[in-house]
């Protein structure tokens, strides 16, 4: 062998091969992606990435880590040719070829060590880039609008959409590039190993039919047998890879559910029902893994049975020839090496075949949370015109998803320093309203008006964000220069003074305070972010009658400007409110102002 014009061979054989495949995936790709589902589901997350128009980047990577697998699968061809030199310069006792061979070796395994390595570290890097990619994707979508609040309106949610981007945006990653590349060098190297194999084979005789290269046919004919059985046999795992998944995040989500909830928990005494639905929801995780095991035990037998037959059957088809000395010991190595190549090769759809399952559960999880998103995003919106100095609506009428009517025909403005107070029965719609103002309500009518920043909403569960309590105080604005002065204020005058000197102290707040301190704070936060208008529903429904009068006061003093709609059942605000605003179901509602005290 003349390993000289080896070198320029291999070039031209790796640029060719690179032509070819590049067109071919390209090809492919395409038609795939016209035809199938699971096709079109790695197109809708992978597209933008790819994308020239956006960065070329991507795509020359991609093509340098291809060059790099096919490098890859001509070194192994190098390393089959070097197997037969070297087997046949061992029968001939030619101890000379003998230690050439080793120097041969001791080349190509260095050039085969750097290539693995840097095919590595760029495959690596590729996944990393890919992955903060399409999470920040997925996350801008998720958030813009409000789609992971309004996708709760919609018929059929996505259930838990925090693993879906922490983990499933990993594997789609990785799985989809060494699929990809897996496919790729596959078969490349079949086509390399079958010319090989081609050469080395002669004549098969059987049943007394001679057959001309029938060592390669024959092993096309084993593996595409074992393959359609293999499909068969894991094909159950792509729907039981699905419910894995689905079940642990069921079960987490509890878990979590547990942990938030614990004090009510504890309070009820629930631990025994808590137990039991946790137990039946991890009982569900068990019950799918051992269906997992026993389909995986009978594709894997299977798999394993195929791949054990393949090691024995070149040498049991070449063994007449060689002793026969038609072929040379060398020959008949490499007639073993290359047909165990081939193997594996053409059973990489087959072994690929659970990785294949997990992966289109994958897809799907990941396609069906894209399409939730954009669903969300086609949900109706409300009306709402920007206008710095106007709280009002004109013409709003509202219903429940399913169609019930809880307003009709609603007009109203707040004036600068006016406040309007909404009460009602229970569900006759005032959060609801609230909804509607803020720009969530997808089933609305009619035009509501309202500076487009500087407004608040205030919960009766305030959300406290991670963070330490000066953060907690501004969310959702950045603490300025001068915050702890403006916040120690501000605790000093909503009764918290004693937590004045924790301000830096990063723990869980929402566990620390009592539902009453935590709506004092929501008042704190409403006190320095100095609004144009405030929405407040039953904010103080955890304080006592005094307490919730000072804040309404406090209010009242430092922000006179303040445009307020509060809604609260107790008659005790009507002195604090300039207008009143009464649900009386139906879409019937009363609007008059309130007779003002002091
Ligand atoms: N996501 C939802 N899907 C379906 N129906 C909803 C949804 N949110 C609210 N509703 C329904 O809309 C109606 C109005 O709810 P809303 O929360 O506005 O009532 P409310 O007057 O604020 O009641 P409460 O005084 O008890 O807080 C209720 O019948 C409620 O069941």
């Amino acid at each position: 062998m003349n390993w000289g014009q080896e070198l320029q061979d291999s070039a031209l054989w790796i640029l060719q091969a690179l032509l070819i495949s590049s067109v071919m995936l390209g090809l492919v790709g395409f038609i795939l992606v016209k035809t199938t589902k699971w096709a079109g589901q790695f197109w809708l997350l992978a597209g933008d990435y790819f994308n020239p128009k956006n960065s070329l980047r991507p795509l020359l990577t991609f093509g340098v880590i291809l060059f790099l697998s096919l490098f890859g699968v001509r070194i192994s061809v190098l390393f089959s040719n070097w197997y037969n030199t070297m087997y046949t310069a061992l029968q001939e006792l030619n101890e000379d070829g003998f230690w050439i061979q080793m120097g041969v070796f001791a080349i190509l395994a260095a050039i085969h060590i750097s290539r693995a390595l840097i095919s590595y570290y760029l495959q690596q890097s590729f996944t990393i880039k890919w992955r903060e990619s399409l999470n920040e994707s997925l996350l801008s979508q998720w958030l813009e609008k409000s789609s992971y609040y309004r996708s709760h309106y919609l018929e059929t949610p996505a259930d838990n959409p925090d693993q879906r981007i922490q983990q499933d945006v990993s594997s789609f990653v990785t799985t989809s590039l060494s699929l990809i590349l897996g496919l790729v060098s596959s078969l490349v190297s079949a086509v390399a190993f079958t010319i090989i194999l081609w050469g080395l084979s002669g004549d098969l005789t059987v049943f007394g039919f001679t057959l001309s290269k029938g060592m390669v046919f024959a092993l096309f004919i084993y593996i595409l047998i074992a393959t359609v059985f293999a499909f068969r046999i894991g094909r159950p795992l792509i729907r039981l890879s699905f419910l894995d998944e689905r079940f642990n995040a069921d079960y987490r989500y509890s878990l979590v559910r547990v942990r938030e909830y614990a004090e009510s928990i504890a309070f009820y005494g629930g631990e025994e029902i808590e137990g039991q639905k946790l137990r039946n929801r991890f009982a569900r995780v068990i019950g799918n893994v051992w269906a997992i095991v026993f389909r995986s035990v009978k594709l894997q037998g299977f798999n394993l049975l195929v791949s054990q037959t393949a090691v024995i059957f070149p040498f049991i088809i070449q063994a007449k020839r060689f002793f026969s000395q038609q072929i040379t010991l060398g020959a008949m190595i490499q007639t073993a090496q290359a047909f165990g190549t081939l193997h594996d090769n053409l059973s990489f759809f087959r072994d690929a075949y659970d990785t294949f399952a997990g992966y289109r559960a994958v897809l799907d999880r990941l396609s069906g949370f894209v399409q939730n998103i954009r669903a969300a995003d086609k949900l109706p919106v409300p009306d709402v015109k920007a206008e710095q100095e106007t709280v009002a609506l004109r013409g709003v009428s509202i219903t429940t998803p399913a169609g019930k009517c809880l307003v009709k025909d609603l007009s109203f403005a707040v004036e600068s320093g006016h406040s309007l107070l909404l009460q009602g029965p229970s569900g006759a719609g005032k959060t609801t309203i609230l909804r509607t103002i803020a720009g969530l309500w997808p089933y609305s009518q009619g035009q509501v008006v309202r500076p487009d920043n500087n407004v608040l909403f205030l919960s009766q569960k305030p959300y406290l964000p991670e963070g330490s309590l000066l953060d907690v105080l501004y969310y959702p604005n950045e603490v300025p220069e001068d915050g702890h002065e403006h916040a120690s204020k501000v605790l000093q005058d909503v009764n918290l003074g004693h937590l004045i000197g924790r301000m830096d102290e990063v723990v869980s707040w929402t566990n620390i305070l009592s539902l009453g301190e935590q709506q004092r704070i929501a008042f704190g936060r409403l006190l320095l972010a100095k609004p144009v208008a405030a929405f407040i529903d039953e904010a103080t429904s955890a304080m006592d009658e005094g307490l919730e009068d000072a804040m309404y006061r406090l209010i009242a003093q430092r922000l006179p400007e303040l445009r307020l709609i509060s809604v609260g059942h107790r008659s005790t605000l009507y002195s604090h409110h300039t207008h009143l605003l009464y649900l009386r179901g139906e879409g019937i509602w009363d609007f008059k102002p309130l007779p003002q005290t002091g």
